[in-house]
């Protein structure tokens, strides 16, 4: 990868005030299978030496005031944005996500820093109106101290700030165990935290062995707080394993999204809904439209459109000009695909186009139009996690409400409509956090993001984002009898 800073390219990690480590775990360019870098493969020893800098870091931190806190947090929001194009080239480089949805990421990770450096001023408390004469009641709400965060590959930047920018700002520090695919975006953006006057301990990155840094940071009870994105599986995981000092829990897990389109909609605007949240990111994110289920009146004139379009795709290097699907981020995400694939062939279903990997080779998989999707496929119960609109056809709107919600899972939903009560209704019945109406694209900092059910615990974004991170204490003040 070309970098016009070469100081962001980080091969340790970060602990305290040092990077360490000895570079071993390869870092793979999925679009070309080549090598582009090694980290350090650490386990529970060194996370626990790094819980112990940011247990050691906290008291300064929090400290510290709010104004301050927010000036450090602005300043990393500059250099996030200052650097965007090395961010991009970095992200793309492992990631494997085209150019554009790279740099686009790089701005909604930068978002998060720029908005939680505004909500840092606004912890406020409050005085509630005394229960006994003679005395005051104030409530506080202090950082919760050192917490444990671990993320995923598909957004190796946003699902970083989304979680530490507020940590940071509420007071608290941060032990962060990136995904092993995508290690080098996290450290390029602690070299700018560093540049930014983040201080030593406060944030920390530790990569290696999932299952020793994760046991570490879920059973050392100075880590108050995990806060994980990531599979259901893995998130049901932490939470047991954090029960014995029981932690506070933030997880953003996996999802099932229905997209409903009705007869009543907009075709354009259904079709471009489902492009931009079945495509975005080659279909790996939480978000996507999973199971796209199509009213009788208008299903073969929206599947026809949907294929027209998945027909333009530009599928390549996402370095390349025009390239708007890249490639999938292992060959267990693509096995994972052609599995979905071939059972709902299997039960029935249609390949309208795409359906095989690409001749690309690798990790490419088609861009995917299944018709003739039903219940009993894999694809209508997993995340598949790829680049395949699976059609779904239905007749009355309480047999798609009833389809949607009939999942473990309750992240995002989004149907197609012009009839108004029908939103209000449909919105109220979906079993979810989040919900499109006519919108195929939700996510942005200044939301409250986050599922029900299996999709997970709390919300990330938005005001509310910081209150992840924040205990609140009340104080009973006595013996103020005049
Ligand atoms: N909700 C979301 O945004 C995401 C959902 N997923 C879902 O998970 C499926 C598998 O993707 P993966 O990347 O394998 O997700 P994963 O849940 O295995 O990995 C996410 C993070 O958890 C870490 N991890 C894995 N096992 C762990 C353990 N035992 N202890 C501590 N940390 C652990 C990984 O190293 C990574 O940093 C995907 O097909 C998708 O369905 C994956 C990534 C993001
Ligand atoms: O994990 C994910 O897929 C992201 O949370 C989706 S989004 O917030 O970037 O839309």
């Amino acid at each position: 990868m070309k970098l016009q800073d070469h100081e962001l390219l980080k091969e340790q990690c970060r602990i305290g005030d040092s990077w360490c480590g000895t570079p071993s775990l390869e870092v793979t360019n999925p679009a070309t299978g080549s090598v582009i870098a090694k980290v350090p493969y650490l386990g529970a020893a060194e996370t626990k030496q790094a819980i112990e800098a940011a247990e050691a870091a906290l008291p300064a931190w929090r400290g510290m005031l709010a104004k301050d806190r927010a000036a450090i947090l602005r300043r990393w929001y500059e250099l996030q944005m200052s650097h965007q194009e090395d961010l991009a080239a970095i992200m793309t480089a492992e990631q494997g996500k085209p150019l554009s949805e790279a740099r686009g990421e790089v701005a909604y990770a930068a978002s998060f820093t720029e908005l939680f450096a505004e909500e840092a001023k606004r912890v406020y408390g409050e005085i509630i109106p005394t229960p006994k004469a003679g005395a005051r009641v104030l409530v506080e709400r202090q950082p919760i101290g050192v917490v444990g965060a671990i993320t995923p590959w598909n957004f190796p930047l946003a699902m970083i700030t989304r979680k530490v920018s507020p940590a940071l700002a509420a007071g608290c520090t941060v032990v962060c165990k990136p995904a092993e695919d995508t290690p080098l975006s996290a450290l390029a953006l602690m070299e700018l935290a560093i540049r930014a006057g983040v201080p030593p301990g406060v944030f920390n990155i530790v990569t290696g062995d999932p299952k020793a840094i994760g046991g570490e940071l879920t059973s050392n009870p100075t880590v108050r707080m995990i806060t994980f994105t990531g599979s259901t599986e893995v998130g049901k995981l932490l939470m047991r394993q954090s029960a014995s000092t029981v932690k506070k829990m933030g997880l953003e897990l996996g999802g099932n999204a229905p997209l409903i389109v009705f007869d009543d909609a907009d075709l354009e605007r259904a079709v471009a809904g489902a492009l931009a949240s079945k495509f975005r990111n080659m279909g790996q994110t939480c978000v996507c439209a999973n199971r796209i289920l199509v009213q009788d009146g208008i299903f073969d004139r929206f599947a026809d459109r949907l294929a027209e379009e998945v027909e333009q795709f530009k599928l390549g290097d996402g370095t390349e000009e025009g390239v708007d699907q890249g490639p999938l981020i292992n060959e267990a995400g693509l096995e994972k695909v052609e599995a979905h694939v071939a059972d709902a062939v299997d039960k029935g279903a249609k390949i309208k186009t795409g359906g095989k990997r690409a001749t690309l080779g690798g990790t490419f998989f088609e861009p995917t139009v299944l018709t003739g999707a039903t219940t009993e496929m894999l694809l209508a119960n997993e995340e598949t996690f790829g680049p395949v609109a699976a059609l779904f056809r239905f007749t009355e709107e309480e047999e798609a409400i009833r389809i949607a919600n009939d999942t473990p899972y309750g992240l995002a939903a989004y149907f197609f409509t012009r009839d108004l009560a029908r939103a209000f209704r449909v919105s109220e019945a979906l079993e979810c956090g989040i919900v499109g109406v006519n919108e195929g694209l939700t996510s942005s900092e200044m939301v409250p993001f986050g599922g029900v059910k299996e999709s997970g615990i709390g919300r990330e974004g938005s005001h509310h984002g910081i209150d992840e991170f924040v205990e609140m204490k009340y104080i009973l003040m006595g013996g103020l009898e005049s």
